[in-house]
C-alpha cells in the first residue's frame, strides 16, 4: 500500500521516533508499505516519520538506475562510528519535493541495526549509502537536510513551502 508523504512544513517532521519492540509480521507489512511508497516517489530512501509514523524504521534502494533493485530495511538503527574524512553529496528529501542542495557529512558510518528477521546486523558504509543512511537517521531525530544549510538558505526553503501548504488542499 502506498502511503501519503507528509511534506515540510509539517511539525510532524520534526518529531523524534520511538524504537520498535518486536520484528512482527506487522512490522515487515509496514516496511513493504515503505518501499512500495519509496518506489513509487520515486526515492532512494525513505524513513518512517515521513508516511507519519513516527517509528525508528528506514527502507533504501542505492543500486544505479537499471541495475536490479537492491531494497534494504534497517530497524532501530544507530550510528557506532563516523569517519574523519567528511564527503560532498547533492541531497533531496521527499519531504522537501524538488529542492537539492549540498551537505558535508562523515564520509563512511558504520551502523548497528535489527533486520526483518529481528536479528542484529552490523554494517560499514561509504558513498552513497552513507549518505542516505545519515539521512535517514536524521529523520528518525526529526532532523532534516535543510538544517545543514546557512539560516538564510532554509529560511528561504521554508518560507516557499508555507506558501505552498497555504494553496494546498488540507489533507482528508
Ligand atoms: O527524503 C528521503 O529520505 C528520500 C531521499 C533520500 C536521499 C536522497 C539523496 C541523498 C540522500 C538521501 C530521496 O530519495 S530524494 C529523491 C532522490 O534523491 C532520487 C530520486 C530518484 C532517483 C535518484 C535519486
Ligand atoms: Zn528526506
Amino acid at each position: 500500500t502506498i502511503r501519503p508523504l507528509i511534506l515540510l512544513p509539517d511539525p510532524k517532521l520534526r518529531e523524534v521516533s520511538k524504537p520498535i519492540e518486536r520484528v512482527d509480521d506487522a512490522v515487515r507489512k509496514f516496511a513493504d508499505d515503505m518501499l512500495e511508497t519509496m518506489y513509487d516517489a520515486p526515492g532512494i530512501g525513505l524513513a518512517a516519520i515521513q508516511v507519519g509514523e513516527p517509528r525508528r524504521l528506514l527502507v533504501l534502494d542505492v543500486a544505479e538506475k537499471d541495475a536490479p533493485p537492491e531494497p534494504q530495511v534497517f530497524i532501530n538503527p544507530e550510528i557506532v562510528a563516523r569517519s574523519e574524512e567528511r564527503s560532498v553529496h547533492e541531497e533531496g528529501c521527499l519531504s522537501i519535493p524538488d529542492y537539492y542542495a549540498e551537505v558535508e557529512r562523515p564520509a563512511a558510518v558504520t551502523v548497528k541495526y535489527i533486520d526483518l528477521d529481528g536479528k542484529e546486523q552490523k554494517v560499514e558504509a561509504n558513498g552513497i549509502l552513507a549518505t542516505c543512511l545519515q539521512h535517514e537517521i536524521d529523520h528518525l531525530n526529526g532532523v532534516l537536510f535543510i538544517d545543514y544549510l546557512s539560516k538564510l538558505k532554509r529560511d528561504i526553503v521554508v518560507r516557499k513551502f508555507k506558501k505552498l501548504a497555504k494553496d494546498r488542499p488540507p489533507p482528508a
